[in-house]
């Protein structure tokens, strides 16, 4: 994948495509987690392999995890005695730098933690806070961020803690995976404006529960109990979230996309995009071939709040930009938190491209307007280069800042998007010359 700006491809005739899709990230890194403190080797199956999941292999490996890639790109991975002195980058990945750090609670010895520089800025310290309620030492030079280090004793007491979690579902998340590795186990309790991306957090109980687990929740209430984490064959299944823009694209071109593999029941946000789609005009359906959506070619904006399914957003407004009527997306202030601010990127380059969007106190109004092309900045986030690779099917001259930073859950991005793609009418054969004629 090039690091420079890519010109984004201009769909030609509508999309007409079988996409396979790798791993989910959610799933990928939360299995990882659970495999390296269970009490056996365990193997993660069809893991997606990117800049995040990559970073929490490395990350768990440093501690002490032997983690083996099979030849099929399976994973296995053998629990160790954790221990540092070790340093963990977390790069931009929100799943390693909260569900890392209470691993390391549990290791001997001390860990250091830092990653990309805007990894200092998305909201950590609630998790900081509770890690140290719960027994773990934790040196932040007083920022509630990071860089921080963890002084690990090899094991955390646990115990009641409460937390504001409004900021994002992962601080909950990292607490509970860990959690039954706690002496006294967990019992997380949040308090503050509403927790978002509740189906992560139903991710996190359910995976707990398959590795053996003791979970019992109530509203902003989850209770985790000590005991064993069971090593066993985790199945992960495709990434729906990075389904988002392919399927988009099928409202763009009024084509078809099929997603294969679509699970027929499912904790990730992403499943969402069946009646999201669906709303704004889509025919969607599913069968054994997998998840197909059609476009007519026309396609209406959408009034939903994303609360729940924030990581959507940044396609679904590439959509909206495009739609024939305006759009409403609301329920996402903690977006502000993402790898960028992604409230102010969105309107940004929307904008920028001759588009009408603003923001709103928890989300983004959107009204069509005939776009033309130009550069679209990315800053560091793979779902910006996602919506704008969809704005680009129906705008020619969209180029995209920095395409590689897709790497970040979707290395082969470049190349699914273009193999979804019709080919490009082909030239007429040249004209024979007189000579050739005979
Ligand atoms: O737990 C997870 O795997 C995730 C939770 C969500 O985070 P927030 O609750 O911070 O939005 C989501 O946006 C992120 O992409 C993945
Ligand atoms: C918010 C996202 O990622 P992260 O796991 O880094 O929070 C995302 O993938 O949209």
């Amino acid at each position: 994948m090039p690091s420079t700006h890519w010109p984004a491809p201009t769909a030609t005739a509508p999309v007409d495509a079988t996409v396979p899709l790798p791993g989910s990230k959610s799933m990928t890194n939360r299995a990882l987690i659970l495999a390296a403190l269970a009490d056996g080797p365990s193997t993660v199956v069809r893991p997606l392999r990117s800049r995040d999941t990559l970073l929490m292999v490395a990350a768990l490996r440093s501690l002490g995890v032997r983690i083996e890639e099979e030849p099929s790109g399976d994973l296995r991975v053998t629990p160790g005695e954790l221990a540092g002195p070790a340093r963990v980058d977390v790069g931009l990945a929100g799943t390693v730098m909260r569900f890392l750090p209470p691993v390391a609670a549990l290791a001997r010895g001390e860990v250091a933690v830092d990653g990309d520089p805007r990894s200092r800025e998305r909201p950590m310290g609630p998790i900081i806070e509770a890690l140290r309620a719960l027994g773990a030492g934790i040196d932040d030079g007083g920022r509630a961020a990071m860089p921080f280090t963890v002084r690990g004793t090899g094991a955390v007491a646990g115990g009641a803690v409460t937390i504001d979690a409004s900021g994002s579902s992962q601080l909950v998340s990292g607490l509970l995976l860990a959690a039954p590795r706690f002496d006294k186990g967990v019992e997380v309790r949040h308090e503050g404006p509403p927790v978002p991306s509740a189906p992560h957090l139903a991710m996190t109980v359910e995976m707990l529960r398959e590795a053996g687990a003791v979970v019992e929740t109530a509203e902003n209430v989850w209770r985790v109990a000590p005991g064993p984490i069971r090593a066993r064959e985790w199945v992960i299944e495709p990434d729906l979230s990075n389904a988002a823009q392919f399927l988009g694209a099928a409202l763009v071109t009024g084509g078809r996309v099929t997603v294969p593999g679509w699970p027929a029941r499912t904790t990730q946000p992403g499943d969402a995009l069946r009646g999201l789609l669906a709303a704004m005009g889509a025919e969607v359906s599913d069968g054994p071939d997998g998840l197909t959506v059609r476009g007519t070619g026309a396609f209406t904006g959408l009034e939903a709040d994303l609360h729940e399914v924030g990581e959507l957003t940044p396609v679904l407004a590439a959509l909206a930009a495009l739609a024939g009527t305006p759009s409403r997306l609301t329920g996402i202030a903690h977006l502000r938190g993402h790898e960028t601010d992604r409230l102010a990127a969105l309107v940004n380059e929307i904008n920028a491209l001759g588009g009408d969007a603003r923001e709103l106190p928890d989300g983004l109004e959107i009204r069509p307007r005939p776009l033309h092309g130009g550069l679209f900045r990315t800053y560091d986030d793979h779902r910006m280069v996602m919506a704008a690779a969809l704005l680009g099917l129906a705008v020619p001259g969209v180029e995209i800042e920095n395409v590689a930073t897709v790497g970040k859950t979707l290395p082969g991005f470049t190349g699914l998007w273009e193999s979804m793609l019709p080919a490009a009418p082909s030239a007429p054969p040249p004209a024979a010359s007189p000579k050739e004629r005979g």
